[in-house]
């Protein structure tokens, strides 16, 4: 047996992406998805209702691959057949648009020409049909809410649906979800699964930016307990594989873009599985899960600068494995005088530590940055534990929402001393993102004095690799110039009629730093939607 993904023969799902296959450059327009459709099954037996059978894929006419339609779209030519041009649309005229020769359809709001698009579509010509001439939103979320079209249908984007986006078509409102007139629909994550010889991933599609968590936790080598955070719910299945699999997981990997997590496992015994084994699935509401705490045990206590440190945890016995939606946190919980104390800690990236706690990184440890405070009982507790002691982390929380951003290119992030680690948390996927591409990325950092600022070097690095990443220290204890927030320092970012103007902020320090922030924005006509405070 060769050493390629594969599933059983009778498996009609999801394999790997094609190998070998030359990517376009990032800046070079449509990218591969990392969900690349497949095709599985002929156009005879592509039958059966879509929303009946949920894997109903049909095999494309030669020339029709996924590749192909990637290089038309950057071939230039006219696929939404507007000369470029924005044009709303009205719902009778979206309902002229409805034969194969002339298909229009709107998803959240904005209507595309999916003319050029039926023979490409992985569902066949009849299944996209089902949509055209009207808004396609339930029907499509239905089927395959995870399918990223605003990357897939970018060229062919007419105009919004005017009902739904009375006005110009701005920054801020063009791709947002709309759910005026299509009631939002639940995502519950599809699993899937391919295999190598010696490998086993497991898949979780959601949606793109739907930002999802995951936690796993392994009860022996053949029975995991996968879950996945969405949308303040939990979906859990329960998996009994069909061999044993070695802990912790190879990789774990979670698409931002396309809302898709992988979790890549080693085989104990390297051989071909007819099939992964069995799951049950069933859902949570968070306030189930509220309570619920994981032990966790220090890996590693270094300071960090004259007030701070870095604190590294592992699962006890790496039984867990958490990844947490972009931009959330944890609580850490610690006994203090008897009592059980939280605060929350969002973790950073083990690459911005020192590269001593780097090499002690794997899919199963988390990795903080904290200040002490003097009278604070967490932080203090906290920075006087040693490598092996245990305490409590909490399931991920938050209310940051990444496909609030999606529309927004041109980005303003506030931090205010510790309040950096969420903010450091989102700029990598805020710069990777493909669709809709950032402009400009600006992060005003305040600190007393040059001393308390973190990671300086890694900030300047990020900002020498990416010009569109530009960070500004702002010092309130400078011996020269002094600054605080205020509205003269942030309103060249917010110019009227400027066309790199910011159109939305997130903010993150301590109380009176966001309520002063958010003032200075409202003064600015920074909308309240525009603005995301990151709160404990
Ligand atoms: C609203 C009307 C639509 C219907 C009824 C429909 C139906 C289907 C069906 C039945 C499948 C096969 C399902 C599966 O294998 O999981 C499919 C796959 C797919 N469709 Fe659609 N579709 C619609 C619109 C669209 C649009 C507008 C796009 C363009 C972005 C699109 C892109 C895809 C892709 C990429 C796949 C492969 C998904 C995967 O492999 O997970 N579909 N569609």
């Amino acid at each position: 047996m060769s050493n390629l993904s594969h599933k059983s023969a009778t498996s009609n799902t999801l394999l790997g992406p094609p190998q070998g296959v030359p990517l376009p450059r990032a800046s070079a327009g449509l990218q591969l998805p990392t969900t690349a459709p497949q095709k599985l099954k002929s156009n005879a037996d592509c039958s059966g209702s879509a929303t009946g059978n949920p894997r109903n894929k049909c095999a494309l006419k030669p020339g029709y691959s996924l590749m192909s339609w990637i290089r038309l779209c950057n071939s230039g030519e006219d696929l939404s057949g507007t000369g470029g041009r924005v044009v709303p649309v009205t719902r009778s005229e979206l309902a002229l648009h409805n034969k194969v020769t002339d298909a229009w359809m709107a998803i959240r709001g904005r209507v595309f020409n999916v003319t050029r698009y039926m023979d490409f579509h992985p569902g066949g010509v009849d299944e996209l049909m089902r949509g055209v001439g009207q808004d396609a939103t339930t029907l499509f979320d239905k089927v395959h809410a995870w399918v990223n079209y605003p990357q897939l249908l970018g060229k062919c984007y007419v105009g919004p649906l005017k009902e739904n986006a009375p006005g110009p078509l701005t920054e801020t409102d063009s791709l947002k979800t709309d759910t005026r007139d299509s009631k939002p629909v639940e995502i519950v994550p599809r699993f899937d699964w391919i295999q190598q010889r010696s490998e086993l991933t497991l898949f979780f599609y959601t949606r793109s930016f739907s930002n999802p968590g995951l936690i796993v936790r392994r009860k022996d080598p053949q029975q995991l307990v996968a879950r996945v955070f969405l949308e303040s719910r939990w979906h859990t299945f329960d998996l009994q594989l069909a061999g044993k699999v070695e802990w912790p997981p190879k990789a774990v990997r979670v698409g931002t873009e396309t809302g898709k997590i992988e979790l890549v496992l080693a085989k104990e015994e390297p051989a071909p599985w007819s099939s992964y084994g069995t799951h049950t699935s069933r859902k949570l509401d968070s306030l189930d899960t509220q309570e619920e705490m994981y032990e966790y045990e220090v890996l590693a206590s270094n300071d960090f600068n004259h007030d701070s440190f870095e604190l590294s945890l592992q699962s006890v016995q790496m039984e867990v494995l958490m990844v947490l939606p972009v931009g959330h946190h944890v609580n850490i919980q610690v006994p203090v005088n008897g009592v059980e104390i939280q605060r929350s800690y969002t973790p950073v990236d083990h690459s911005y530590l020192p590269s001593e706690t780097n090499s002690l990184a794997s899919s199963v440890s988390l990795h903080f940055l904290i200040k002490r405070y003097t009278n604070g009982p967490v932080s203090s507790h906290l920075h006087q534990l040693q490598p092996g002691c245990r305490l409590h982390l909490s399931a991920p929380r938050g209310g940051f929402m990444l496909s609030d951003i999606t529309a927004n290119r041109n980005i303003l992030l506030l931090a205010a001393g510790s309040g950096l680690t969420p903010i450091l948390n989102i700029i990598p996927h805020l710069l990777k993102r493909n669709t809709n591409r950032i402009e400009s990325l600006h992060l005003y950092y305040f600190n007393k004095t040059e001393a308390d600022i973190w990671l300086r070097d890694k900030l300047q690095n990020l900002q020498t690799q990416d010009e569109r990443f530009i960070c500004t220290h702002i010092l309130s204890q400078a011996e020269e110039q002094p600054q605080r927030i205020s509205s003269e320092l942030l309103s060249p970012l917010f110019k009227e009629k400027q066309p790199d103007r910011c159109t939305y902020a997130a903010i993150c320090g301590p109380t009176s730093f966001n309520t002063a922030a958010e003032d200075v924005l409202k003064s600015l006509n920074v909308k309240p939607n525009q603005i995301h405070i990151f709160r404990g």
